[in-house]
């Protein structure tokens, strides 16, 4: 929607029949987003081949861990001169990629003709017009300028940036600390609890960035603060209503079950785990909420632990 509002001609790939034909035919997606009409220049599909015919760029948008599989489907089809545009946030488990690379290790394109766009861009906010900005983050900064260009509109108002390593670290691991700000907030420990959690996992997504060499700067703007602010207030986040739920005392299956749409925090809080410890980074937060999500650490416990941590000066 964004892309068409902006003047481009978007087709949209879909793998449900039905709702790929209830966009065409009543120009919404009734089960996701009800209200919500898209303008007339986009057009679904379920041929992927079709989807991919000519376009400048092909922009993905699908869980983190399912990616390499559909990349590798699609990499046949995809346009000559093609950027390709990741919407995701998300580290593959198993080999700690982020989706640029995943894209990388699939096609062989060059980082020239990869981009990603991130920030505190809530889905359902953002398909109600309502205004926000964003990073365009590409290595290349002319590709970064024609992607803006391409989804500028009076609503969402895009940033270049050419540290693409911290614009995806800043989306990924923000969706764990939307998990652990969920939790904290479902067991009502109150909003100084909160500052401190946002902050404290901004602290530790910066030492993960400064050795995975991102520019520390990054996690102060959009894709890391902003992004990490809107997720941890808002309750249209999935990851922080997931966490919500575990903190009012739900177990992980029935949370999953209350779980329509993707929370990627879920899965990526054991890659970006593996990454602080492949760079030797300490990331207490992301680990605890490996503990709660995965090894069923009651959320009171983990608290305790958290708390009782030897003291220590702020910037170490
Ligand atoms: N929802 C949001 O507000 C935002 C989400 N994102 C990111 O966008 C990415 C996608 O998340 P959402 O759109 O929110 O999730 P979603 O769950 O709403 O949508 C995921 C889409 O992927 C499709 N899908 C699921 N399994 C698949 C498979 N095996 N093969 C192909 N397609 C499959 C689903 O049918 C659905 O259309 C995530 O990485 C998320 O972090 C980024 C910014 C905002
Ligand atoms: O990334 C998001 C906002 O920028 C959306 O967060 P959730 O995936 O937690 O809904």
């Amino acid at each position: 929607m964004v892309l068409a509002d902006a003047g481009c001609e978007v087709t949209l790939w879909g793998r449900r029949p039905e709702v790929v034909e209830a966009i065409n035919s009543t120009r919404t997606n009734p089960d996701y987003l009800p209200g919500v009409e898209l303008p007339r220049n986009v057009r679904a599909t379920v041929d992927p081949a079709e989807a991919a015919d000519g376009a400048d760029f092909t922009v993905l948008s699908v869980p983190s861990q399912t990616l390499r599989e559909n990349l590798a489907a699609w990499t046949p089809l995809l346009a000559p001169d093609t950027v390709l545009v990741s919407l995701m946030k998300g580290v593959e488990l198993g080999t700690t990629m982020r989706m640029s690379e995943v894209f990388e290790d699939v096609t062989k394109l060059g980082r020239d003709r990869i981009a990603v766009v991130t920030g505190p861009n809530l889905a359902r906010e953002v398909a109600s017009r309502m205004p926000a900005a964003a990073v365009v983050a590409c290595t290349d900064e002319t590709v970064a300028q024609r992607l803006q260009a391409a989804c500028h509109t009076p609503y969402f108002r895009p940033y270049t940036n050419t540290d693409v390593v911290g614009c995806e670290l800043g989306g990924a691991v923000k969706n764990v600390i939307g998990l652990a700000v969920g939790i904290a907030d479902g067991m009502g420990l109150g909003d100084n609890a909160k500052g401190s959690l946002i902050t404290r996992g901004l602290a530790e997504t910066t030492r993960l960035g400064l050795a995975m060499g991102a520019d520390p700067l990054t996690f102060s703007g959009l894709a890391g603060l902003g992004d990490l602010v809107a997720t941890c207030s808002s309750p249209l986040s999935r990851n922080h209503t997931f966490g919500t739920n575990l903190g009012k005392g739900m177990t992980l299956q029935e949370t999953i079950a209350v779980t329509r749409q993707t929370a990627e925090g879920v899965k990526s809080c054991e890659s970006v785990a593996d990454l602080a410890r492949r760079h030797g980074v300490e990331m207490p937060i992301t680990e605890t909420v490996v503990d709660i999500v995965h090894e069923g650490k009651p959320p009171m416990v983990a608290l305790k632990e958290l708390m009782s941590r030897s003291a220590k000066p702020e910037r170490r």
